[in-house]
């Protein structure tokens, strides 16, 4: 998952795009970029790591400039290497620079499109680096010297065309101004807002709306699937529906964990759908452990906080924080590789001991993925003196792969890949295990706006709402992006040049 923003504003918009990706951190903890256009020139400062290391006040002072773009990252394809870093740039025609959020599928066929047909160079192995230079192909084609908003819709609708995948993506071009667009499945989320100055209005975009609220734009939409917002330099807004057949597929994941509680991503309040959650799987626990006596509910946290409280609710047993969590380490899941997630899972939590000793704990956690972080986490319930250790997962079992922006390649390194219940829990080491249901889940989520019928929810059922993943193409995406493979490939990105980075040290 990554985070993008993008401003078009009456004066600088640097410091907002900084704040817009500080809360849009949780979606990624690897590279960060801002893009601004000033006299008709970009200024780009892209690095690896987070928002606050990436940005230094000398780096501030040059992304002058009205209008911009920025990015946080968290990869799902290419290596990590700072060249892959967004946004990307592209010269043709008249200077475009992309960021991206979310997968393509089609990358392999797109990149030797590119190449034979196009005849456009692209540097990295990120697919982002294509997506920007498909849109620049087909911002080509126009006949007019100047484009008009007709002129990128088209283009954006060749794109849809062309591109598989997931892509919520923000662009800039020079002289023109900033392109907002979704892909036809609205897989990840892109919203935009508002707000009047006394120079005029200013127009933000972004992946959350909690961006919005910290740069005191006010809502105004999400935008939809398959469609494309143009906004001018000089603050016109245009809108259209570029796709053929758009439909809303978002990603239910960003529900279960990756979204912050306190944004709306169409319609839907991330927090609602969470506290829905664990009144649901409340209801299956009473309903399938009339048995099991539990003294105590207790978070993993952070993300699963809000469920575990409904649960404790809805069970009417004590909630109690048993697990204290270091503010200074980030989110385990989205760490790049295992080592490092399990070693970080014991620096970022630590037992309250009086919370365990000689009782049933119920630990709630929002999903078991790998299961890294459930497996160390029972053996520290046990090692404080927990009788009983029952797990909880409000995410249903995540069987398959991720496709579309979540950097689960591998079915293998599922815990729950190929296995049933029973396995899973004595896997894991806990002595009773409990699912969400997918239905419950999709009802909990969709409770918000009934007229989302459907989401993708390839990780539990291996549907995949763009129709073209197939078995061969999982074990190409497993052979080249497991454990193993991308410690490999990360080693050698150091090599790749960067060919745009301007701010480099
Ligand atoms: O089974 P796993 O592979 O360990 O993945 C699942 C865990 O990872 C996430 O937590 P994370 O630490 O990333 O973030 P959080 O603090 O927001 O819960 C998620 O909330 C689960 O706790
Ligand atoms: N998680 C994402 O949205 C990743 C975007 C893009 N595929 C990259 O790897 O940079
Ligand atoms: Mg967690």
């Amino acid at each position: 998952m990554c985070g993008i923003v993008g401003i078009v504003g009456k004066t600088p918009v640097s410091q907002y795009l900084y704040d817009g990706l500080t809360v849009l951190q949780h979606r990624g903890q690897d590279a960060a970029g801002i893009v601004t256009i000033h006299d008709n020139t970009f200024r780009l400062r892209k690095a690896n790591g987070l928002v606050k290391d990436v940005f230094h006040t000398r780096h501030m002072l040059r992304l002058q400039g009205n209008i911009g773009i920025g990015h946080i990252r968290y990869p799902t394809a290419g290596t990590s290497s700072s060249s892959e870093a967004q946004p990307f740039y592209a010269n043709s025609p008249f200077g475009i620079s992309l960021a991206h959020n979310g997968n393509l599928t089609n990358a392999d066929e797109l990149k030797q499109w590119l190449q034979t047909e196009a005849r456009r160079h692209v540097n990295t192995t990120s697919d982002s680096e294509l997506l920007l230079n498909i849109l620049g192909h087909e911002l080509q084609q126009t006949e007019n010297l100047a484009l008009t908003p007709d002129d990128i819709f088209t283009a954006i609708g060749n794109v849809h065309k062309r591109v598989r995948g997931a892509y919520a993506t923000v662009a800039l071009i020079i002289g023109h101004g900033m392109v907002a667009f979704r892909d036809p499945n609205g897989i990840r989320p892109l919203v935009f807002g508002k707000r009047e100055t006394e120079h005029g209005v200013e127009y933000m975009v972004a992946s959350e709306s909690v961006a919005l609220d910290a740069c005191s734009f006010e809502f105004v939409r999400d935008i939809a699937p398959g469609e494309a917002i143009f906004f001018s330099e000089n603050g016109q807004i245009h809108s259209h529906q570029c796709a053929e057949n758009p439909v809303y597929n978002p990603c239910i994941f960003e529900f279960v964990y990756f979204a912050r509680p306190d944004s709306t991503i169409d319609k839907m309040s991330v927090y609602a759908s969470r506290v829905e959650m664990g009144t649901k799987l409340g209801k299956k626990i009473a309903s399938e452990w009339e048995d099991v006596d539990i003294d105590v509910v207790i978070p993993i946290p952070e993300t699963s906080c809000d469920i575990a409280l409904q649960i404790a609710h809805e069970l009417d047993i004590p909630y109690r924080q048993g697990f204290v969590k270091n503010r200074y380490i980030g989110r385990t899941f989205i760490m790049p590789g295992q080592a490092q997630r399990k070693k970080s899972v014991r620096q970022k939590l630590n037992a309250i001991s009086a919370e365990f000793k000689g009782k049933n704990v119920l630990l709630v956690d929002d999903s078991i993925v790998r299961g890294t972080t459930s497996e160390q986490i029972i053996e520290m319930a046990r090692a404080s003196g927990a009788k009983k250790v029952y797990f909880a997962s409000a995410a249903p079992e995540v069987r398959f792969p991720n496709v579309y922006g979540i950097d689960m390649p591998s079915a293998n390194e599922l815990v729950a890949h190929g296995r049933e219940l029973d396995d899973i829990c004595s896997l894991i080491g806990a002595d009773k295990l409990i699912y969400q249901s997918i239905d419950d889940l999709v009802t909990a989520v969709s409770l918000g706006n009934p007229e989302i019928k459907s989401f993708d929810t390839s990780v539990f059922d291996g549907n995949y709402v763009t129709n073209d993943i197939d078995q061969t193409y999982l074990e190409r995406l497993d052979a080249l992006r497991n454990n193993t493979s991308k410690e490999k490939s990360d080693k050698n990105a150091d090599s790749i040049i960067d060919m745009h980075n301007e701010g480099a040290e």
